[in-house]
């Protein structure tokens, strides 16, 4: 029937029962973000019809999970041949197995591989900032390294806050194949990660945290698709303006370049993983190391 041809009360109850079930889906997202709910135990109530569970999208249930995005979520539903029409309930006896199996694999390969998480985010956002208060706070992160052509500013250490390089010097690491991403930076010099070091903390099973540019994390989502990529974003542009301004560090000219590039980066963050708000460092570091210890 049309909802117009409904009588009024019919149509109420329709309403309420449609919020209900509205509530009780977000419900279920909220929990099974939290982690009070296993995507296997939501998978599992969704055969019951009586449950939230069972209306619940299949897109929206992998939006839960973590490190799943608005990018890699219709790529998932691609590979598992689901359309993103479908809610838990019904899915087909065939579509449900892929979708355990997907699990399963998901599971087994976090308690396996350590994941490597890289920090990107447009320029003056707080990149810096933020890992430095986790290099500091949480000690059982590790940071990588880079290697960078620039000078150390005062109050930088070799080895500490980067490796310090010549032009040859970082040459001969390509050449040699020893980083696993570099870039140009705003156009001035060239920064890259070791690969080695990256390598070492996965066999010892510690989680290495990356703070790199766009372009970085682009080649390193190519190199190893398991990473987990995180955008670091401002709460307003203007907020940004202010920080890339308050920081002092560019002049006039090189803080319009740099804002011209964060409008094209801030596009980009339908790529990442996750999207971080900068809104104070704590509470963004607190985020970052969340999710870096949840699968
Ligand atoms: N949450 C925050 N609230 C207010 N100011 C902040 C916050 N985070 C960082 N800042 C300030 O913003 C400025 C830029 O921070 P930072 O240098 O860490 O940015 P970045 O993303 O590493 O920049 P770039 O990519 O250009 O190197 C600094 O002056 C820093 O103190
Ligand atoms: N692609 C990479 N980008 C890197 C790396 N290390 C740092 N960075 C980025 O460079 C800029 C400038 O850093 P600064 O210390 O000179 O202010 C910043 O955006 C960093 O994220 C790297 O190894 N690879």
């Amino acid at each position: 029937m049309a909802d117009r041809q409904m009588p009024e009360v019919d149509r109420v109850a329709a309403n309420r029962a449609a919020v209900a079930a509205r509530q009780a889906r977000a419900e279920v997202k909220a929990r099974l973000r939290s982690g009070g709910l296993t995507p296997e135990q939501v998978l599992a109530e969704s055969l019951d019809p009586e449950t939230s569970a069972h209306s619940l999208r299949v897109t929206d249930f992998l939006l839960c999970l973590p490190s799943i995005g608005s990018a890699k979520m219709p790529r998932i539903l691609a590979e598992l041949t689901i359309s993103d029409k479908k809610r838990l309930g019904g899915l087909g006896i065939h579509q449900r197995q892929r979708l355990e199996n997907y699990l399963a694999l998901r599971r087994l390969a976090a308690q396996q591989v350590p994941r490597l998480t890289v920090l990107a985010g447009p320029t003056a956002v707080g990149k810096g900032t933020v890992a430095a208060y986790i290099r500091e706070n949480y000690p059982t992160i590790s940071l990588s390294v880079s290697a960078t052509t620039r000078a150390p500013r005062p109050g930088e250490i070799n080895g500490t806050h980067y490796y310090f390089v010549s032009d040859a010097e970082f040459d001969r690491m390509i050449t040699d194949g020893e980083l696993l991403e570099w870039a140009t930076v705003h156009n001035a010099y060239r920064y890259g990660t070791p690969r080695t070091p990256i390598e070492d903390s996965s066999r010892r099973g510690e989680s290495v945290l990356l703070e790199i540019d766009l372009q970085g994390a682009r080649q390193v989502r190519e190199a190893m698709p398991e990473a987990r990529l995180v955008f670091l974003s401002p709460p307003t542009w203007e907020e940004l303006v202010r920080r890339l301004v308050g920081r002092g560090t560019e002049s006039t000219d090189e803080q319009q370049r740099r804002l011209a590039t964060a409008q094209v980066e801030l596009a980009a963050q339908d790529e990442f993983d996750e999207v971080v708000v900068n809104d104070t460092v704590e509470r963004a570091a607190e985020r970052v190391v969340e999710l870096m210890n949840t699968l």
